[in-house]
């Protein structure tokens, strides 16, 4: 499966993605960056990494998501392709528009820089579909803009139509509803704040986070 790692000022999480993407499918990972305006083509899903882009001035992920790249990105997903963001990839793609909500300052005030236990509450996304739906598994997180907030009407969309893909088993950072990670409404982007990318292999501590990624090039063929 052909894939692609966006690279914006200030990501320091693509290059883990980009380990993990070729580790799980074989094929070295096309890295764009931001001021391109075109996405290579026949790719299988487009990666947004984790980092600080911009230095997360102004507000995390707010300049990124303004890139010219994210406008092709905005395209491919409208035409069904898989969008992942992880950790500052959620945060752009909240600030794209591409996923309702916004991720806030944690509610501690501090870098939450731990592992923590998710669980998988819909397993039948394309990002989900190798997990057991209410399975608990472990996986990083390392922010310190975790806190997931959006109107009580969006939050009860997303639960009502399956689109809280994973949520926090234990307080992390204040999220409404201890939510991890949400999926759009047609179920083809998916943002999450903890790092799948850093559980692949056994030196890693797990292997947890692999199987989204499996998920993945199962659906591509
Ligand atoms: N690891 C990351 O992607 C960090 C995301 C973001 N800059 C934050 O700290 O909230």
């Amino acid at each position: 499966m052909k894939t692609a790692v966006v690279v914006f000022p200030g990501s320091n999480c693509d290059r883990d993605l980009a380990v993990a993407l070729e580790g799980v499918t074989g094929t070295k990972p096309i890295m764009v960056w931001h001021r391109e305006t075109e996405l290579p083509v026949g790719l299988g899903l487009i990666a947004v990494p984790g980092g600080f882009s911009y230095g997360d001035y102004l507000r995390s992920g707010a300049l990124a998501a303004r890139s010219p790249i994210m406008r092709a990105v905005a395209d491919k997903a409208a035409g069904g392709m898989p969008v992942f963001g992880v950790c500052n990839g959620f945060q752009v793609l909240t600030e794209a528009g591409l996923l309702p909500g916004a991720l806030m300052r944690n509610a501690g005030l501090d870098f939450v820089c731990r592992d923590v236990a998710l669980t998988v509450d819909n397993s039948q996304s394309a990002f989900t579909s190798r997990y057991a739906a209410g399975e608990t598994i472990k996986v990083p997180v390392a922010h310190h803009d975790g806190n997931y907030v959006a109107d009580q009407e969006t939050l009860d969309r997303l639960e009502g139509e399956g689109r809280v893909a994973f949520r926090y088993g234990e307080e992390v950072n204040g999220s409404a509803r201890r939510i991890a990670g949400i999926l759009n409404d047609a179920g083809n982007v998916l943002g999450m704040m903890p790092h799948p990318e850093r559980r692949i292999e056994g030196a890693h501590g797990g292997t947890d986070g692999r199987r989204l990624f499996e998920g993945l090039l199962e659906i591509a063929g």
